[in-house]
């Protein structure tokens, strides 16, 4: 059995939802299906979720929300007409409608979901199962024990049904939305759950790219991968597939592809377990990053020997409830990196707090610092790889300002200005491609 999750741009408008009945007929162990919301298109530059966002917005700001909402029905509702599907969608609508006022942010915002689920479920044939009756979240975690039994007692009458993707529900029944790109982690854990043979994520690029293909122009494609390079290259900002879906496949060993609803025929990209599945010589598996990161840079004279008063800073950062991305450091120095948006408004409080409190010789700033990591899990065996991209980085004048290779030692990760960022990740992968990095073992 196969699960298949559809993302939003998989399922935009009618003739996309072709597309997608294709897909599931041509293959009978495609029994569940996962859909996102109506994502963007040539037509709808906007996806639902962000539409309903914008609903949201309007209500709390007292402005007319029905221009917005009336523009989702529309799209909704012509879907269901392109199609020629008998499902009372308008029941559907009226009821979020009625519901509005009073209604949580995880429920409005997971609406998207919902009727997508609900038309595809109609149009393919199979079994609508709303979310919030078998993904079942137990505060923040989520409760496989419990989800199971309600998914079975289901999946025992229904053996074929679509799901809406990116929520659950709480233990007391209310809507527990996932993050952004949550549809990911519903087919994932659904696929943990059914222990599916593979699990299958359908978006618009045939594969996992090495590289953003709207930062580096025919990319190439990433045939095989493991769980352990998707996590490091979704962690660091690969936006093909969600951080947060890797945990359960990888569990459960379950195969995963990313494929092309557009192109079904091009392959995608496999991931596996195992290195030893892989067929390329690529040194380099994939490059990612992110923009918008702080560095705290704390400085004591032989700091290394002086646990006090790194307990003391620790003891701040802790007290402001912010999560620390990286803690580079050396004999005398610790850096903290945060995500911008997460600690901009607190940092003038934190920097005076170290200065005034701890004890240290200095206290610098550095902002709008932007990542790139290359993962490869080759550079555990040849980690002096990360000083040769290093050199070359420095030769094309791009001013790198620190370098991360700890923990995970299939990832060396560079900080330059967030200006540099796109160059930045040009350059690894002319890099990877052009030097002849190659495996030692290939
Ligand atoms: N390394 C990469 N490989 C492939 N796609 C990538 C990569 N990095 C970013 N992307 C972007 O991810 C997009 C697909 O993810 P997403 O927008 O979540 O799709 P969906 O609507 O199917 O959920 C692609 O259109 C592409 O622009
Ligand atoms: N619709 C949600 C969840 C999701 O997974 O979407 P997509 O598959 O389009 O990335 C979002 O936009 O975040």
């Amino acid at each position: 059995m196969k699960v298949a999750k559809f993302g939003g741009s998989s399922v935009a408008d009618a003739n996309q939802f072709r597309k997608v009945k294709n897909i599931i007929n041509s293959d009978s162990d495609r029994q569940v299906v996962v859909v996102s919301a109506a994502g963007k298109s040539s037509a709808e530059p906007v996806k639902v979720t962000d539409m309903l966002i914008k609903v949201e917005d309007a209500l709390k700001q007292g402005i007319d929300y029905q221009p917005i909402f009336g523009h989702i029905s529309a799209r909704i509702l012509k879907i269901r007409d392109d199609l020629n599907l008998d499902v009372n969608i308008e029941q559907d609508l009226d009821e979020i409608k009625s519901n509005l006022n009073e209604c949580s942010h995880d429920y409005l915002v997971s609406r998207g979901e919902y009727l997508t689920a609900k038309l595809m479920a109609n149009y393919l044939g199979y079994h609508f199962v709303d979310a919030k009756d078998i993904m079942i979240f137990d505060e923040d975690n989520f409760d496989y024990q419990e989800s199971a039994v309600r998914l079975n007692s289901i999946y025992e009458k229904y053996q074929q049904i679509v799901v809406p993707g990116f929520y659950g529900a709480n233990l007391d029944g209310s809507i527990h939305l996932m993050p952004r790109g949550g549809s990911d982690i519903s087919g994932s854990i659904l696929a943990k759950l059914l222990d599916a043979n593979l699990y299958e994520n359908w978006t618009d690029v045939s594969g996992i790219l090495m590289a953003d293909p709207r930062i580096v122009d025919h990319s190439k494609k990433i045939d095989v991968l493991t769980y352990d390079e998707l996590q490091e290259l979704t962690y660091m900002g690969f936006g093909v597939f969600q951080e947060e879906a890797v945990r359960p496949v990888r569990e459960k060993q379950i195969p995963t592809k990313i494929l092309n609803t557009n192109h079904p025929e091009e392959g995608g990209t496999l991931v596996v377990d195992s290195a030893d599945k892989r067929l390329d010589d690529q040194f380099i598996t994939g490059i990612a990053g992110k923009k918008n990161y702080t560095v705290i840079t704390i400085k004591k004279y032989q700091l290394n020997k002086h646990i006090e008063v790194l307990q003391k800073v620790l003891a701040v950062l802790q007290k402001f409830h912010i999560s620390i991305n990286y803690v580079p450091s050396g004999n005398d120095s610790f850096s903290f990196l945060f995500q911008q948006a997460d600690i901009s408004n607190k940092l003038e409080s934190i920097v005076l707090k170290l200065k005034n409190t701890c004890g240290l010789d200095s206290v610098e700033v550095n902002q709008d610092i932007a990542l790139v990591a290359a993962v490869s899990l080759e550079l555990s065996k040849r980690p002096a790889i990360a000083g040769k991209i290093l050199d070359y980085l420095d030769n094309s004048l791009i001013n790198v300002r620190l370098v991360i290779q700890e923990g995970s030692d299939i990832k060396v990760v560079f900080g330059v200005s967030n200006e540099d960022y796109e160059k930045t990740i040009a350059k690894i992968y002319r890099e990877a491609m052009f030097r002849g990095y190659r495996k030692i073992s290939a």
